[in-house]
């Protein structure tokens, strides 16, 4: 079965025409769709399999990044994410996507006491756009299955993860959500974590595997001529995040 992805659009997302290339490269079937039309029809996710909410800076990053898109998801599409989530289907969110989905309710971060965590300003106060090294801390997640190691860009202001405490960062890495980490990498001398993470946090999931959210930009590297040093490497076939997106692909198979 060809998977049908959902590739969710809102005011000031820059990164979803990318996003749908990836996963068609992957072998799925994507769709651009604007979040007014999925407000005014809720039950249109029936229709897929994969939910996809892209990098950019929805609602231009007003309240904080992702905060407004994230309100839309818990306060008004609650069921018909609720029924996503419970069908067993996959969602993944990139960059601003993260954003949206720590706000939103959906990777099991929030406790009786409210969040557990969140997306600070990164700590130089900076937007950052570099590569990173990261590996794959846990086989929990869905999108991560067979992967050890990536180098993958990221374009972020908000993007360090903290948690509330020590505690909850523990009762996150116990459930193994806290799936991608940044790493340090032999041939780069500059600090590996680039936006001061809690334990180095680049990406996490839900409890289940399948909700997963990344900093990093796996759709900005899906072909090697991508990566700056293509030339100069070792010959290698493609981009390091294509699996990601094929490994949500081969799910539904
Ligand atoms: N590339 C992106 O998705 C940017 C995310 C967000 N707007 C930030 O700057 O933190």
């Amino acid at each position: 079965m060809t998977p049908r992805v959902l590739v969710l659009r809102a005011p000031g997302s820059n990164c979803d025409m990318e996003t749908a290339y990836a996963f068609e490269q992957a072998g799925a079937a994507a769709e651009r769709i604007h979040v007014n039309r999925w407000l005014e029809m809720p039950q249109l996710a029936g229709d897929f399999q994969i939910l996809c909410l892209p990098g950019g800076f929805s609602y231009g990053d007003d309240l904080g990044a992702g905060r407004i898109l994230g309100n839309q998801l818990r306060h008004h599409l609650s069921d018909a994410l609720a029924a996503f989530r419970d069908q067993g289907k996959l969602i993944l969110g990139i960059c601003n996507g993260f954003q949206i989905l720590v706000k939103s309710g959906l990777l099991d971060i929030d406790d009786d006491q409210g969040p557990a965590a969140t997306l600070n300003w990164n700590k130089s106060g900076r937007f950052i756009d570099r590569w990173v090294t990261l590996r794959v801390a846990s086989d929990r997640c869905v999108f991560l299955q067979g992967i050890e190691q990536l180098n993958l860009p990221i374009a972020h202001a908000e993007g360090q993860f903290l948690g509330r405490d020590e505690a909850a960062l523990d009762r996150f890495e116990d459930a193994g959500q806290l799936t991608l980490r940044y790493a340090k990498a032999d041939d780069d001398s500059r600090p590996y974590n680039p936006n001061g993470a809690a334990r180095d946090v680049a990406g996490m999931c839900d409890r289940s595997g399948r909700v997963f959210g990344l900093m990093p930009h796996p759709e900005r590297f899906i072909d090697r001529t991508q990566h700056p040093q293509w030339t100069r490497r070792p010959k290698f076939d493609e981009g390091d995040g294509l699996q990601l997106f094929r490994n949500a692909v081969q799910y539904f198979a």
